[in-house]
């Protein structure tokens, strides 16, 4: 289980070019452990980006990424932080029990262990009545929840979830909520990137990006209070219009 008084991730001035774009321009942050941390922001505001750096599989030019009190992508993490992307990641030709019990298996579990696993992963992501059928046959949103179910088996200290509830109904979504509460009551830390704003009031505390920078790292209360807004839409618009009005001022002195 993870220690709760340092963060789960530490990230200081960190950088990272894509392209010839530095879509990262020098960013710090801690998200700390047993929280539900939202990552909000305009499409290409570098969301996906800093997952990537976080789970270790993005170059990066310049700065540190430290994940548990570890180097991000250390082989000591390879068991302890579960990453699931906006493209499903499992394998359309095995039934959605042979999916989870494949990825399980290869997070070290066995007998009795990788089977109640399994079930309980299974129902926490509401697959069970889905559990023979195979993966091509499923629904987008279905597939999606296989590849959160993967990652799920292995209880990982750390999920880092890239837009999960893309395409889910407004039930499923709930419950996809509450069960990341749920996990980080258990202790785990989760990082969860998303474009609906009204997600954000789900989270413990929210990150919100553009063009690579932090513009606000708050909890929900606070950024409405900050902003003076009734919601997370409207005060993500009353940061990014002040942010405007600052860096006009910036180029006109
Ligand atoms: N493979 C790539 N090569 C070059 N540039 C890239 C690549 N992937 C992303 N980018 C650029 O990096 C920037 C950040 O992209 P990123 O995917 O991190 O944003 P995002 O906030 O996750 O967006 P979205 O919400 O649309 O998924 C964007 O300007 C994007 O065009």
């Amino acid at each position: 289980m993870v220690n709760i008084s340092e963060p789960a991730v530490a990230v200081r001035g960190l950088r990272v070019v894509r392209g010839r774009r530095r879509v990262i321009p020098g960013l710090d942050l801690e998200i700390p452990a047993g929280q539900v941390v939202g990552l909000l922001g305009p499409s290409g505001s570098g969301k996906s980006t800093l997952m990537r750096c976080i789970v270790g599989v993005q170059v990066i030019e310049a700065g540190s990424v430290t994940v548990l009190g570890h180097p991000a992508g250390s082989p000591a993490l390879r068991n302890r932080v579960g990453y699931v992307t906006q493209t499903p990641s499992v394998y359309a030709d095995l039934s959605v029990r042979d999916n989870i019990t494949y990825f399980g298996r290869a997070l070290g579990l066995r007998g009795a262990q990788l089977r109640e696993g399994v079930d309980r992963t299974l129902d926490e992501v509401d697959l069970q009545s889905w559990a023979g059928q195979l993966v091509q046959d499923l629904s987008g949103g279905q597939e999606s929840r296989v590849s959160l179910a993967a990652a799920l088996v292995g209880r990982p200290d750390l999920l880092v979830l890239d837009e999960p509830t893309v395409g889910l109904d407004p039930v499923l979504r709930r419950d996809l909520w509450d069960l990341f509460r749920h996990l980080a009551e258990r202790g785990h830390s989760l990082v969860v990137s998303s474009h609906v704003m009204d997600e954000a009031t789900r989270c413990d505390r929210l990150v919100l990006l553009r063009d690579g920078h932090v513009l606000a790292d708050v909890t929900p209360a606070e950024l409405l209070q900050r902003t003076g807004t009734p919601d997370a839409d409207a005060a993500f618009l009353a940061l990014i219009d002040a942010e405007a009005a600052r860096s006009g001022e910036r180029s006109a002195s």
